[in-house]
């Protein structure tokens, strides 16, 4: 039986591991569940599943859930109540949920405490990959990817070592303006920003997709899920999202999954790994698809792709700062303060002025994420 604890339960892949799990009543538990400011839905979650933890964002969202649930049920709030949803609720296995780098004390407590970790928070292995992947070898804690690309990945690997990869291909649909030139950018809406053509998404990874800020924190992700360096890692334009990503191996043999555009399915395999199990996505139907098409892709149109291959060949805290950049700037651009094209500026800007740390302690990371957190609420 996994004792499973979902961080960000109320979020978009958080809703999708819940309704995974609601399934198969027999195999898993939910023993906590954590939020931000959904108090309402937390609450409709936690009634169904019934965990002895739960965690919200602030003191008075957690002194409500406190009023509607039985007493017995450990109610906490902010970024510590999330590490002890992590670290202290009982769970064997955490899916990281969360969105941005918030996410990287609670998955470091879930490794500590031993509990495997079904990871969608991409931004958590971006700001301090070499971290999470050392400590949850040392504690010989699986981490395994959610992230529809790295679950293809993973797939296709199958086990195989790094020396017998010649190179990994994610796959990238080019998001909400991949019809549009770098001109035509410059006066976008967030309303037209968030309508990716293939996933229904939350709205920081939707508009990620849409600079391809996301295929950058992807292309990072997949260093350090997989142990290869950057020039083994390339990124094709893929317009259908059916092909999730790709391995070319030595031998030249390509390996890809395919599939419908439907989370629960990698959501899923990071939880049954290594067993295969029914699923409800509507199977693919390659007759009715007919045709799929890969395309060159392009630093020049999107340039935060670049920036971010920059970033980890640079390393250290240049991932961290790019992402920490990127995540202000995109919370900017969401609120009307910046224009789409000003994200790609925030984040050029914070890495041209950071030296990066090498190898850095936990301390030097936060510290890096802040001063790039200040730099791009300054930016204009
Ligand atoms: N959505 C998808 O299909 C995919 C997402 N991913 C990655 O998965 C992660 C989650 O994405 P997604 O589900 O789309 O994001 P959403 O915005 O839909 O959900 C984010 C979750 O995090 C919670 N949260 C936000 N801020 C806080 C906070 N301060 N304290 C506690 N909880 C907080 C939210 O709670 P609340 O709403 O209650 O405030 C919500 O439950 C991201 O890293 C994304 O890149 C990867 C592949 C696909
Ligand atoms: C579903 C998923 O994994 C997203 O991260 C997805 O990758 C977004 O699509 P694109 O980044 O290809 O637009
Ligand atoms: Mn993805």
């Amino acid at each position: 039986m996994k004792k499973i604890a979902v961080l960000g339960s109320t979020g978009s892949i958080g809703t999708q591991t819940l309704d995974v799990v609601s399934r198969r009543p027999d195999d898993y538990e939910i023993v906590g569940l954590a939020a931000g400011a959904n108090v309402d839905l937390l609450l409709e979650q936690a009634r169904r599943f019934k965990p002895q933890w739960v965690s919200v964002g602030s003191e008075d969202a957690a002194a409500r859930v406190r009023s509607e649930l039985p007493a017995d049920v450990r109610v906490v709030h902010g970024e510590r109540g999330l590490r002890q949803i992590a670290g202290e609720s009982g769970a064997n296995y955490v899916v990281c949920a969360l969105v941005g780098s918030l996410g990287l004390t609670s998955t470091l407590a879930a490794i500590e405490a031993g509990a495997d970790i079904g990871l969608a928070n991409k931004e958590t292995l971006v700001t301090a990959g070499h971290l999470v992947m050392s400590r949850a070898k040392e504690k010989g804690v699986s981490i395994l990817p959610v992230d529809s690309e790295h679950s293809a990945i993973f797939q296709c690997l199958n086990g195989e070592p790094a020396k017998a990869v010649k190179r990994l291909m994610l796959t990238a649909s080019g998001g909400s303006f991949r019809d549009l030139g770098r001109e035509q950018l410059k006066n976008v809406t967030v309303e037209d920003a968030l309508k990716h053509p293939n996933w229904s998404m939350g709205a920081k990874v939707t508009i990620d997709s849409a600079t391809m800020a996301n295929k950058g924190l992807e292309v990072i992700e997949a260093h350090w899920l997989f142990d290869l360096p950057y020039d083994r890692i390339d990124v094709v334009l893929h317009p259908e999202s059916i092909v999730h990503s790709m391995v070319e191996f030595v031998d030249t043999s390509v390996m890809a999954q395919l599939g419908n555009p439907d989370m629960r399915v990698p959501i899923q395999y990071a939880l049954t790994y290594p067993e295969r199990v029914d699923s409800p996505a509507s199977p693919l139907d390659l007759l009715k698809q007919g045709t799929l098409h890969f395309k060159q892709m392009s630093f020049e149109r999107y340039p935060c792709l670049r920036l971010a291959y920059e970033a980890g060949r640079a390393g250290g805290t240049a991932t961290t700062v790019f992402n920490a950049a990127n995540e202000v700037a995109v919370a900017r651009f969401l609120k009307g303060e910046i224009s789409f094209l000003a994200i790609e500026d925030t984040i050029e800007r914070a890495l041209a002025r950071h030296a990066p740390v090498p190898a850095p302690s936990l301390e030097a990371i936060l510290e890096a994420d802040a001063w790039a957190r200040r730099e791009a609420e300054a930016a204009r």
